[in-house]
């Protein structure tokens, strides 16, 4: 007989999951998925932060310091397929964005190898590894990759000097 086999894509073990607003830690995601051939997925609150960098800022503070976790526009279908995620996010108020507590709340990471990369502004990363412990627990964390990346705030205040004086 002629045995019909349908082709599959070999699926993927590894995931580049990140969140970014300005674009820094996107571009890294980028690199990363194509250097080691993984799936790609944008972590996105189910409602945007405001376009104003202050309004956000704001947003972002009350949201840590009530330890809010913001419903996600969609979550990865599949997770359990994956053996290493490669998780990418900003510093926000000296700590992960809440997006990202959200993102580990509703994966199952256990047993899996998770690799952050972060960016910040010049500040460190904050607690970032306390969290990812606590919400990550059973999963393997490798020592995050961090770099400082370019400031919304920076490029705001030139701007708005820029536009007061012209
Ligand atoms: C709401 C908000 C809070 C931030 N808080 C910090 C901070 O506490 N420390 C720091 O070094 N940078 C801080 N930054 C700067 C970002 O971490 C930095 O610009 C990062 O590269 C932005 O990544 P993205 O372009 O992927 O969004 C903050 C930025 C925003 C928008």
């Amino acid at each position: 007989a002629c045995g019909q086999v349908a082709r599959q894509e070999p699926e993927r073990s590894r995931l580049v999951a990140y969140f970014s607003r300005s674009g820094n830690t996107r571009v890294i995601a980028g690199l990363i998925q194509r250097s080691v051939d993984a799936d790609l997925f944008e972590i996105q609150p189910a409602s945007a932060y405001p376009a104003d960098y202050l309004a956000t800022v704001e947003q972002a503070r009350q949201e840590r310091d009530s330890g809010f976790e913001p419903p996600l526009a969609s979550g990865v279908a599949g997770i359990a397929k994956y053996d290493t995620i490669y998780l990418g996010f900003p510093i926000w108020g000296t700590t992960t964005p809440p997006v990202i507590r959200s993102f580990l709340r509703q994966h199952d990471l256990s047993g899996k190898t998770l690799v952050p990369f972060v960016t910040h502004g010049g500040y460190g990363l904050g607690n970032a590894r306390e969290i990812l412990a606590s919400h990550a627990p059973g999963a393997r964390i490798e020592p995050p990759f961090s770099m400082e990346a370019d400031q919304e705030r920076r490029t705001m205040d030139a701007v708005n000097a820029w536009l007061g004086s012209s």
